[in-house]
């Protein structure tokens, strides 16, 4: 069965997108791993998949499957794309546009200058529904990692889990050493994305991630979004924050109370057709 397809990215975190809501067909998790495959296959970070919603009040579906084929709950750097896959292959006029995911409703703005505003919700914060093994909230928690040793850091989801934690020299952190080390932590039962954050100054970080199911990547959206909340909680950030990452610059707002926003570009690369 052939399908038509689009290779995204948002900041170099990079998608194949598939729209089944005008075309039908079932995707396996081992032939996502085949098709993430950056050598035998198209190679992507994710797979984003667009459907018809199952509720009313909502314009789309959008599921998500990592590189490795496990369907996760949330992606912002997929969101943004999602929004422009949708508007530029006519499947919907709307420039405001609400899409149910695994982890809840989200709203997503197509800006006039080519950027997408995304309404990200709030973050969750309570330990068992992140989830997090930890006896209550905490800002910051001492966890001992085999094979490195107490590690300080912050645990949010944005609809998906993440650890984060500080360092002093980005660009000579160990993501690749630790971020496989904390992903598959026995405290995060569902496993983690793991971010490390350069604060710059209160307004300002550099961010790499390790994500779940993926490995390194350029950008994480939800990602970004963590280090904010983990760097305002902290004391270290001011609402209002530049997150620097190896694909470009996200920008993202939260009040200390209500839902994050998350502003950024969304990118079509090229389009075609795959045998599923
Ligand atoms: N790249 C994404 C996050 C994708 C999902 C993540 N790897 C997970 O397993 O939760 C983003 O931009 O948020």
């Amino acid at each position: 069965m052939w399908l038509k397809f689009s290779k995204m990215h948002g900041l170099g975190n990079d998608f194949m997108v598939i729209d089944l809501v005008t075309q039908s067909g079932h995707i396996r998790p081992d032939r996502v791993r085949e098709l993430a495959d950056r050598n035998f296959g198209i190679g992507f970070d994710q797979l984003l998949i667009v459907e018809q919603p199952g509720k009313a009040d909502v314009d789309f579906r959008y599921r998500i499957f990592n590189a490795d084929g496990s369907e996760v709950e949330n992606c912002g750097n997929g969101a943004r794309c999602f929004a422009r896959f949708v508007y530029d292959q006519h499947l919907t006029g709307k420039r405001d546009i609400r899409v149910e995911t695994a982890s809840g409703i989200m709203e997503l703005h197509l800006t006039d200058d080519r950027q997408v505003v995304v309404d990200m919700g709030k973050p969750v914060l309570e330990p068992a529904q992140i989830p997090f093994i930890a006896d209550g909230f905490a800002p910051e928690y001492q966890v001992n990692i085999e094979g490195i040793g107490e590690v300080a850091l912050g645990a949010v989801s944005m609809g998906n889990p993440h650890a984060v934690l500080r360092v002093e020299d980005i660009d000579n952190a160990p993501v690749e050493q630790w971020g496989p080390l904390i992903e598959p932590h026995r405290l995060f039962p569902r496993k983690v994305n793991v971010g490390f954050m350069q604060v710059l100054d209160e307004h300002h970080i550099r961010l790499r991630v390790y994500e779940r199911g993926a490995g390194e990547t350029l950008a994480c959206g939800t990602g970004a979004c963590a280090a904010v909340v983990s760097g305002q909680l902290r004391g270290w950030l001011k609402p209002g924050v530049t997150v620097s990452l190896p694909g470009g610059d996200l920008f993202i707002e939260w009040d200390g109370q209500s839902n994050v926003h998350m502003t950024g570009p969304a990118v079509t690369v090229f389009e075609g057709r795959i045998n599923i």
